[in-house]
């Protein structure tokens, strides 16, 4: 691996029980670019994701094999590297999942938990991080308003500065925008390829159009596996494997 990849992923295996649900996995994922990961449902992306933050080990009938380094470390290596690993790699939801507390303590809560008390420490995380996800000039007023009372898409801003606000390295996105609406997912989308010039975003999508607007590199998965991982305009304009053509021409999905 090289240091311009975040994660290699090498002959990565995952089973539900008995169940495979991915297979050789072999992937290399760029620094401060955006990958996307598209294929039909069922097909294994969201366990890919979930795999990267090692969240899929809170389902205890996962089992695997392989190696995933993360900046050349095995991520499996030691237990006590997932807390560590999860300040690195943060993650946003499909619907946006603010706690039930201000929008201020919303973004704070990270920091605090990492120790930080300090309130004038805090007040420049929480700015910093609310106008890195493009919402500071929305709710400057309103710090101290209870996040439920914002729209989708302003939620889903608020769990992005959440996710900021740990200063992470990567940012995994579980279909960010499959609860909102266009106007709010454009916004997102925009926010995305902004917060591709500090970090390095993996975004699973059910949406090719959207994963051909913003991604640079795309993978398709079909039944666990990955058939083509490719810079996104050859995925969408050359794609190598007649699989991937069929899909992204619409033949099955
Ligand atoms: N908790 C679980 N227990 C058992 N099997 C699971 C579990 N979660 C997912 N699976 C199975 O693993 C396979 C991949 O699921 P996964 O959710 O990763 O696919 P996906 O591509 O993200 O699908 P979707 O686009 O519908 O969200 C599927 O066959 C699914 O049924």
């Amino acid at each position: 691996m090289t240091a311009a990849n975040v994660f290699s992923i090498e002959d990565f295996n995952l089973w539900y029980g008995n169940d495979q649900a991915l297979y050789h996995i072999n992937m290399a994922v760029p620094r401060k670019e955006i990958t996307a990961v598209i294929g039909p449902s069922g097909c294994g992306k969201s366990t890919l994701l979930k795999t990267l933050n090692r969240m899929i080990e809170t389902i205890p009938i996962v089992n695997t094999s392989g190696i995933i380094k993360y900046n050349d470390n095995n991520i499996f290596e030691k237990k006590q590297m997932v807390e560590e690993l999860r300040t690195h790699v943060g993650m946003v939801f499909q619907k946006p999942n603010p706690f039930p507390k201000s929008i201020y303590e919303n973004v704070a809560y990270g920091p605090k938990i990492h120790g930080i008390k300090k309130k004038n420490v805090l007040d420049e995380i929480v700015e910093k991080s609310l106008r890195g996800a493009a919402i500071w000039d929305e709710v400057k007023d309103r710090l101290n308003q209870n996040a439920y009372g914002l729209s989708g898409g302003q939620q889903q801003r608020i769990c992005i500065a959440r996710c900021l606000a740990i200063e992470p390295d990567v940012i995994l996105m579980d279909e960010p925008t499959s609860a909102l609406d266009p106007i709010s997912t454009l916004k997102i989308e925009e926010l995305i390829k902004e917060l591709k010039k500090d970090y390095t975003i993996i975004i699973v999508t059910h949406n090719m159009q959207q994963a051909a607007r913003i991604s640079d590199k795309t993978a398709f998965m079909l039944n666990g596996e990955l058939v083509e991982f490719s810079d996104t305009d050859q995925i969408f304009s050359n794609p190598k494997d007649k699989r991937t053509e069929d899909y992204i021409t619409g033949r099955f999905g």
